[in-house]
């Protein structure tokens, strides 16, 4: 590809960057980025990537790496790079989770591990932290039963080595020793990180080697970073000379309660030397909902940080309601009839509508999403697919399996053909135009072997382990940096082919089974955690009450900043709701605003929020 003049480079996609974001994607000093909501942070990131890799300034064969918080945001970062500068330069841009990178380093050189910490060749990753208490309860019941959950974590998860003279060292050596000897070891992903940091401490070798690789360091939702994912990144990056940029607000810090490290702001620019630099725009919302996102900025989290709407929206556009309810059956047949005018007459997306909750998603929303699937309107959990979506060898599986039951699916094309080229990086162009000549000859094939007709679940079994042959097994274990060994590829397949059955035998359709499976046409309904990131043209929040914000009183900024959060996801519209009564576990609870009292008043001093009482249409 073509190198780009510094000069005369240009944003992707016609953007206009704000003169400090523009100076920040082109300059090479540390920056960090604090912003609001929409700014533009992590289309700062994607531009930035674009700049270094298309005028050549990332100097080949270096690469940039971007730490995202979630798996879906590091794909989409990808993703995004990916469309603008295309395959081949955009394989210089590794965008990961601190999970997955500190894991990809765990796998690599494991072999360097020192003695006391070596763990076996297989290694099982513990997603919950229950095993770690449960050993900490059988080691010592006065210890486990007087310290926090919260606690015991922090000390099973400090630096390593261990200081073992500290007070209870020896159970805590004794349960690293039961954990990483079991067989296979039973690793969590702080102990992964920790154990990473101690390879990358006491190896300069692999050190050396990650600062070679990685001359451009990004991070996105700085504020969320903990302590063990920031001494990582020091202990691999600090004094050499990759060049850092972290964006985050702290109007968005939401993961205190996971261990969030408060100071990193300041501790990233004592250490990193770092210029804080603000951005002003909010390019996501229309400008009734910045104005109430600046009155909130300002009288809800007592911060000054005001943000500008994007001149493409009439000054008038954005609207905020609270919707009063009599309770959760109400709630239920009212959002329905409002949810259907919007996409009936509207046309909006379902796609485009997100509910969200803060907790206990089955409480808030299960009715609800029964209620919606039932009467024609499809909803879902987004959580449970996340997994599977942001994987880009499931991804492969659904684009061929549309191509061959829906021939007209030219994106499917398109996907199948990018995953393909990037696991045959050594293929010249000319034996590119081969592949896709073998490719469309076998997706020819395919769907005259299998016609849609005679499907089945043994059927369905046999040709995705097909499709899978097709790429080769050997070759995604060798390309993908998602996999260590061959079973966790096995369980994204298998996971895949449980889905697809599942909704093939309620669809009897493979076409529909697979758009229920990308949920095509079908609300999202998450925790405002899952929605981090994401945008949408409405938000309807449920339950805008004490109950779903139990912890208020406990961490009310931290709460303040998740009701900032929800509300900030929206383009153009968002609906909290309230109901007088919501079921809880004795049946159906009388429901009150007491203890979040400050979020309605602020609503309402506002001058932008509509409330109203709603009642279903006789
Ligand atoms: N310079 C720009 N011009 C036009 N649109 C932009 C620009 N920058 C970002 N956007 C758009 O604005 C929206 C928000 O951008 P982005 O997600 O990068 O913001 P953010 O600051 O990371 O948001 P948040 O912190 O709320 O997740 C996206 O739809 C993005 O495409």
């Amino acid at each position: 590809m073509k190198r780009i003049n510094p000069e005369l480079w240009m944003p992707a996609d016609d953007m206009t960057l704000e003169d400090s974001a523009l100076h920040i994607a082109k300059n090479s000093a540390n920056h960090l980025v604090v912003a609001g909501p929409g700014a533009g942070k992590t289309e700062l990131l994607a531009q930035k990537a674009c700049y270094l890799l298309q005028t050549n300034t990332c100097t080949f064969p270096y690469k940039i790496l971007a730490i995202s918080f979630k798996r879906d945001a590091a794909y989409n970062l990808k993703e995004r790079v990916r469309e603008r500068c295309g395959d081949e330069l955009s394989k210089r841009f590794d965008s990961l989770t601190f999970d997955s990178f500190a894991k990809q380093i765990l796998d690599r050189f494991k072999q360097a591990l020192p003695n006391e910490y070596k763990i076996n060749s297989e290694y099982e990753v513990v997603l919950s932290e229950q095993p770690i208490f449960d050993h900490y309860r059988s080691e010592d019941i006065q210890y486990f039963s007087t310290t926090t959950r919260e606690d015991i974590i922090k000390f099973h998860s400090a630096q390593l080595p261990h200081d073992d003279s500290a007070s209870h060292g020896n159970i805590r050596k004794h349960i690293w020793g039961e954990m990483l000897k079991s067989n296979p070891s039973k690793l969590s992903f702080k102990m992964i990180m920790r154990l990473t940091e101690l390879i990358i401490i006491s190896n300069p070798k692999v050190k050396r080697f990650l600062q070679q690789t990685y001359r451009y360091v990004f991070l996105d939702e700085f504020q969320d970073t903990t302590t063990i994912q920031y001494d990582l990144f020091k202990s691999c990056f600090l004094d050499s000379d990759s060049s850092f940029t972290a964006v985050g607000d702290d109007k968005q810090r939401i993961m205190m309660w996971a261990g969030a490290r408060k100071t990193v702001f300041d501790d990233f620019m004592a250490d990193t030397k770092a210029i804080r630099v603000p951005l002003t725009m909010n390019f996501r919302s229309a400008p009734r909902l910045v104005k109430l996102l600046n009155y909130l900025t300002e009288h809800l989290l007592g911060k000054t940080d005001f943000a500008t709407a994007s001149s493409k929206w009439s000054p008038d556009q954005g609207e905020c309601s609270v919707w009063v309810f009599e309770n959760p059956d109400d709630e239920v047949e009212i959002l329905f009839q409002e949810v259907s005018n919007w996409v009936v007459n509207d046309g909006v997306n379902p796609r485009d509508v997100c509910i969200l909750v803060k907790q206990q998603l089955p409480t808030y929303a299960g009715n609800l999403i029964d209620y919606f699937n039932q009467n024609g309107i499809k909803a879902r959990d987004e959580n449970s697919f996340q997994d599977i979506l942001t994987q880009e060898v499931c991804l492969y599986i659904i684009n061929v399996l549309y191509r061959v039951f829906d021939r007209k699916n030219i994106e499917a094309q398109k996907g199948i053909f990018d995953f393909l080229g990037n696991i045959h990086t050594e293929l010249e162009d000319d034996q590119l135009l081969r592949l896709e000549g073998v490719l469309a000859k076998f997706i020819r094939e395919t769907r005259k072997e299998y016609p849609t007709s005679t499907l089945d679940d043994k059927l369905i079994k046999a040709l995705i382990n097909k499709i899978i042959g097709f790429a080769g097994k050997d070759r995604i274990m060798a390309s993908s940096q998602s996999f260590s060994n061959i079973q966790e590829l096995n369980a994204y397949i298998e996971k895949v082919q449980e889905e697809l059955i599942r909704n093939f035998n309620t669809t009897n359709s493979i076409i529909s089974a697979l758009d229920r499976l990308v949920g095509k046409d079908t609300i999202p309904v998450m925790t405002i955690h899952k929605s981090k990131g994401l945008e949408y043209h409405t938000i309807i929040f449920i339950g805008l009450e004490d109950g779903a914000f139990w912890s208020f009183q406990r961490q009310p900024d931290e709460d303040k900043c998740a009701f900032f959060v929800a509300l900030s996801r929206a383009k153009e519209r968002v609906v909290f709701t309230f109901s007088k009564q919501r079921e809880g576990r004795f049946g159906l609870q009388s429901q009150s605003i007491t203890k979040i009292k400050v979020l309605f008043d602020e609503l309402q001093k506002s001058g932008i929020v509509k409330m109203e009482e709603k009642k279903p249409r006789k």
